[in-house]
């Protein structure tokens, strides 16, 4: 599928994101950014941080930073994901060990998923408007016995992911259920990014 932009009508488009997901999803409906730009920041909560806020700051300041060092005009798209149980947020594993005790933790019980995007135009570009969204989800895993969360460690798919798990990698096969967005989960909601880019001056999706 090619992409719709018009050069005439539309600013760059810039995924502010290091997660190889993100741009696959993004391609998924047929947009391919101009350019990726990760904004690598700090993601540590704050003290009682709750979820829903956390994931807000982090897709906003993403966008922000990126759209502060792009002199040309041009629109950035920041997204992040959290898994929570509860008021609790879990880690991004990046170790076996996290992944290991995130997993004991969603193991026959539901959690939720919030997905922040966040749209920011730079400064050369005046006909943008800044916009997020928020879309949460939730998922269910079936009980997990030590052995599967081993076999799960070992299938590696856990790296860099929010929570311990992948919905698209191997954990699907004890995901008893799942509300909400599936694109969300696994770090962009395509609808609700789509409402997004809708909304913008620029014709990168109908
Ligand atoms: C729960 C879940 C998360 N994830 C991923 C999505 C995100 O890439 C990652 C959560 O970390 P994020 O901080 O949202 O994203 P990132 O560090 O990968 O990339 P960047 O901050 O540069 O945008 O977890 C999945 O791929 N599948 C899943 O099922």
């Amino acid at each position: 599928m090619t992409n719709a932009r018009s050069m005439e009508t539309s600013p760059l488009l810039v995924l502010a994101s290091a997660s190889p997901r993100r741009q696959a999803l993004l391609a998924q409906i047929g947009i391919t950014p101009d350019r990726v730009d990760p904004a690598d920041l700090d993601e540590t909560p704050h003290p009682r941080e709750l979820p829903r806020p956390y994931a807000l700051r982090l897709a906003i300041d993403k966008a922000r930073l990126v759209a502060a060092r792009t002199p040309e005009a041009a629109l950035v798209i920041g997204a992040d994901t959290v898994v929570a149980v509860g008021r609790r947020i879990l880690p991004k594993a990046e170790d076996r060990a996290t992944a290991r005790r995130c997993l004991n933790l969603l193991s026959g019980r539901r959690h939720h998923v919030l997905t922040a995007v966040a749209v920011e135009p730079s400064a050369a570009w005046t006909a943008g408007r800044a916009a997020t969204r928020v879309v949460e989800s939730h998922v269910t895993f079936s009980r997990l016995t030590d052995y599967q969360i081993e076999a799960l460690l070992d299938a590696g798919d856990w790296e860099g992911k929010a929570g311990g798990y992948a919905l698209q990698g191997h954990a699907a096969a004890f995901i008893r259920q799942i509300g909400g967005s599936a694109s969300g989960v696994i770090g962009l909601p395509l609808f609700e990014t789509a409402q997004l880019l809708r909304g913008q001056k620029g014709a990168w999706v109908r």
